[in-house]
């Protein structure tokens, strides 16, 4: 199958400790055929009273067997699993390496928690596969076939009778199984994606919900989601025990019919009566072999499910592979021209950015300005080819974004974005994110230059940055930036939490390092402009005026209106 070719790949990889796996499989499932044989036909022949010696070479054979098969199967079950676990880890990765690559437009489509549930739930269910799937058949088979073999030496009938049995255990009992799952095909890992969602979104919106009361209602939802999951999952796993009933049953119904034939041979003649009990102990041991047969249909089918949920959520990452390989000029400041550039998010009705062209000469500063949802964000998102145009060109120097790889593109840029992720650890820790080597010396000057003089360096994040206030998050978001090389600063309103005196000593530093270097400031403020080389005014996904300060102002536009309105509110508190 299509969506289990990777599965496939990893298991290749994975072929020596599979035909391991195999080799002890194949040496436990012998050697307990052998041993219940020995040990029924030492049953049968202590009634004629053999000599001693061959009593202790039977007694012998079977505490022999006995260790060989524990040993077997020990090294069976420790190859399946280090093959499994290994295979499981380049799952993930294999996963990871296609997701990263489209991860915001993965984030778009789907609710995190559900995500959340593909990488964990689903990839953990293709364990399954190798050792629930494809392993167990091959064993039945070449552990069968030398039983087989083994009792067509005593009787051909009962040989017969022995594959009558195995037909109704490899083939009518899962097919009966695999009826009942396709009613309930999915429903567990549908179940579970709605928990994981639920619970996401519990968590993230913990305050949220608790301050608008939708605590306990959305506590109820969860609640429900949960038991919604065990009864499917309580329904998933009487559908597989009843599998492996069955197959008891049919096992049961093979010895039985073995003893019945047997004694008719014997009263025959056809079968010396001294190996029936052998024969009867054969049929237990080589049909538990068999027991993986009966939940094999459900494995796949949830295998196959799972590896087509993984598929789709990275269908697009097929065609996004090919990636560019043009890269920034390592250490020169760069100048970006926007000709005739539209864009329009998934589902929207109307364009987020409207035949936008500009130009921004290298080593200048500009400023976005414009009020909120005028689509400012939407073009530093175009500039690190988050998203694409659906019209016009976006060119670094003379070279076509498209020709660029993005992460040389993200690797030349400074940025920080609207929000910036802090995660749990030290505050050296979330400055150091690149692993740059910087010293701690350098580390504390940038502290000082953001405005944070008094943290220090071991000080605890807590996760998301809990326990910092959104200043701090922005001053330390400019701090990480800063500590970077790049000569291309993209700034989504990096000081907007900030108080107009820290504003103005934070990117006083900021821009004494980027003298030399291509900025894009995007700024709800209109204070402190006077130092850009242009502002860009935007309204409804379209540049409306374009110039230094003095000009706008000069104007008396949109910008100089929004600037009187500042100063009037300024005025007014
Ligand atoms: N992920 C998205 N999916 C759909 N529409 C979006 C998405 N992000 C933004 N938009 C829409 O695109 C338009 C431009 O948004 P954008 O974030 O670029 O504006 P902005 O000027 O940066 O706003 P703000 O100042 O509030 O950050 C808005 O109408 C917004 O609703």
């Amino acid at each position: 199958m299509n969506e289990l070719a990777i599965l496939t790949k990893a298991m290749l990889q994975e072929r020596k400790d599979i035909v391991m796996a195999i080799l002890g499989g194949f040496i436990a499932g012998i050697a307990g055929v052998c041993l219940f044989a020995t040990s029924g036909y030492l049953i049968s022949q202590t009634v004629f009273a053999p000599p001693l010696y061959s009593l202790i070479v039977l007694t012998s054979l079977v505490k022999i067997l006995g260790l060989v098969r524990a040993a077997a199967r020990y090294a069976e079950r420790l190859y399946t699993h280090r093959a499994t676990f290994s295979m499981l880890s380049r799952l993930r990765t294999a996963f990871f390496a296609k997701l990263v690559p489209l991860t915001p437009g993965v984030l778009n489509q789907k609710r995190s928690g559900d995500l959340l549930s593909r990488i964990v739930g689903d990839i953990e269910s293709l364990q399954h596969y190798f050792l629930r799937v494809a392993y167990p058949p091959v064993i039945v088979v070449m552990v069968f076939l030398a039983t087989v073999l083994f009792t067509s030496a005593f009787s051909i009938w009962i040989a017969c009778l022995f594959i009558l049995g195995m037909l109704a255990a490899a083939f009518v009992v899962p097919a009966i199984v695999m009826l009942g799952q396709r009613k309930n095909h999915g429903r567990v890992r549908e179940q579970r994606s709605a928990l994981s969602t639920e619970v996401t979104e519990l968590l993230y919106g913990f305050r949220d919900l608790k301050v608008y009361g939708q605590l306990q209602q959305r506590g109820e939802q969860l609640e429900s989601a949960s038991a919604a999951l065990t009864a499917e999952q309580q329904a998933a796993a009487r559908h597989l025990l009843r599998g492996q009933s069955l197959h008891v049953f049919v096992t049961f119904l093979i010895s039985w019919s073995v003893l019945t034939l047997g004694a008719l041979l014997i009263v025959e003649g056809s079968l010396a009566g001294v190996f029936l009990a052998m024969l009867v102990m054969i049929s237990q041991t080589v049909f538990e072999e068999a027991a993986a047969l009966a939940t094999l249909p459900a494995y796949k089918q949830d295998s196959e499910h799972a590896a087509k949920r993984l598929e789709e959520t990275v269908r697009a990452a097929d065609v996004l592979a090919e990636q560019p390989s043009g890269k920034l000029p390592a250490g020169q400041a760069v100048s970006i021209e926007l000709s005739g550039v539209s864009f329009q998010y998934e589902d929207e009705w109307r364009p987020a950015l409207k035949d936008v062209s500009l130009h921004i000469p290298s080593g200048s500063k500009t400023a976005i300005v414009g009020p909120s949802g005028s689509g400012k964000t939407t073009i530093l998102e175009l500039l690190l080819k988050l998203r694409t145009p659906a019209e016009g060109q976006i060119r670094f120097n003379t070279t076509s974004i498209q020709e660029l790889d993005e992460a040389g593109l993200w690797q030349a840029a400074n940025v920080v974005l609207q929000h910036s992720h802090f995660f749990r650890g030290t505050l050296r820790d979330n400055l150091l994110l690149k692993e740059e080597a910087h010293s701690d010396e350098a580390l504390s000057a940038i502290l000082n230059k953001v405005q944070l003089p008094d943290k220090l360096l071991d000080d605890m994040v807590y996760e998301k940055g809990e326990n910092l206030s959104e200043g701090e998050k922005q001053r330390l978001a400019l701090a990480r930036v800063m500590l970077r090389t790049g000569r291309l600063w993209l700034l989504d309103e990096p000081t907007s939490s900030l108080d107009y005196i820290t504003e103005q000593r934070v990117l006083r530093h900021l821009l004494a390092q980027a003298a030399d270097d291509t900025l894009i400031l995007i700024s709800h403020r209109l204070t402190g402009l006077e130092a850009m080389d242009q502002i860009l005014v935007m309204d409804h996904g379209q540049v409306i005026e374009a110039g230094s300060y003095s000009d706008l102002m000069k104007q008396k536009g949109y910008f100089y209106e929004m600037k009187q309105i500042e100063l009037q509110m300024i005025e007014g508190s």
